[in-house]
């Protein structure tokens, strides 16, 4: 089970992180159009702990696809740190992503032939080491191992760690580069419920860090804990908590 105490307690600054304006999303075939997101409108506010709540099929993972700039909206957009994300080559988009968001995934999506160590420092090199030079990516890569309580696991592979300790090394990975935003689809989905607990304690407590943590979920328990949230349904804001969400339609959220 999850504490039932929200993480709404902490300082958190005045201007949001992101704005999404009027986000859109249509898919056209030869057969029909299908909108997955129909003018979205809501903010993430800075260090704030964020969920994004709905049941299957809500436009949930479409808009988190908006977030890291993977897919371009139909019409709206979206404004990270005061930098609206344009469409851009993928190398371009690949090099911010790097930068700005570190993406955490249900499945962990480790590397299974490398080390958790091994797993960190790739990212580093990926996302070109988040403002450290090359010979202090070792030590950053061990430092993030320790902000997830892992530095004596680091010469483990995959396949020898937990569900949740892979999980915590996928959070390092995210760390790495010192993103101000952590992105996270259902990270806690795979473990059981103990295990859950801690990880998503791990998540929320960067926010301390100066960190804001954006996680999706189907699951309203989960969600209750945000410091901030919106409910999505079919595609469209139900309800929303400090999210200066703008509300098309008032429908409860089932899952
Ligand atoms: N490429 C696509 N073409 C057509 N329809 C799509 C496409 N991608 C998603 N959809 C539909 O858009 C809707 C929203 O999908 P999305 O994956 O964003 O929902 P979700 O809330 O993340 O769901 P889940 O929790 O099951 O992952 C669903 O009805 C889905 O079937």
């Amino acid at each position: 089970m999850f504490h039932a105490h929200t993480y709404d307690h902490y300082q958190v600054p005045a201007s949001p992180l992101i704005q999404v304006e009027h986000l859109t999303r249509i898919i056209t075939t030869r057969m029909q159009k299908t909108m997955l997101l129909n003018d979205i409108t809501f903010t993430v506010p800075t260090q704030s702990l964020f969920a994004i709540n709905g049941p299957s099929g809500s436009g949930k993972s479409t808009l988190l696809n908006m977030l890291t700039g993977i897919d371009r909206p139909t019409e709206g957009r979206v404004i990270f740190a005061d930098q609206e994300l344009k469409a851009q080559g993928e190398n371009v988009l690949a090099r911010w992503r790097g930068r700005n968001v570190g993406i955490i995934f249900q499945f962990f999506q480790l590397i299974p032939t490398l080390t958790a160590f091994e797993n960190v420092l790739l990212a580093l090199e990926l996302g070109g080491g988040g403002g450290l030079r090359r010979k202090d990516w070792r030590e950053r890569a061990l430092t993030c191992l320790d902000m997830v309580a892992l530095s004596s696991f680091a010469h483990r592979l995959p396949a020898e760690l937990s569900g949740g300790q892979q999980q915590r090394v996928a959070i390092a990975r995210a760390l790495a580069n010192d993103p101000p935003a952590l992105i996270a689809d259902e990270p806690t989905g795979n473990l059981d419920s103990a295990t859950a607990n801690s990880v998503f304690t791990t998540l929320a407590n960067l926010t301390h860090q100066g960190k804001t943590v954006i996680y999706v979920t189907h699951d309203p328990q989960l969600a209750s804990l945000a410091s901030a949230r919106i409910d999505l349904l079919d595609g469209q804001i139900v309800n929303e908590h400090g999210a200066n969400a703008i509300i098309t339609s008032r429908r409860e959220v089932h899952s």
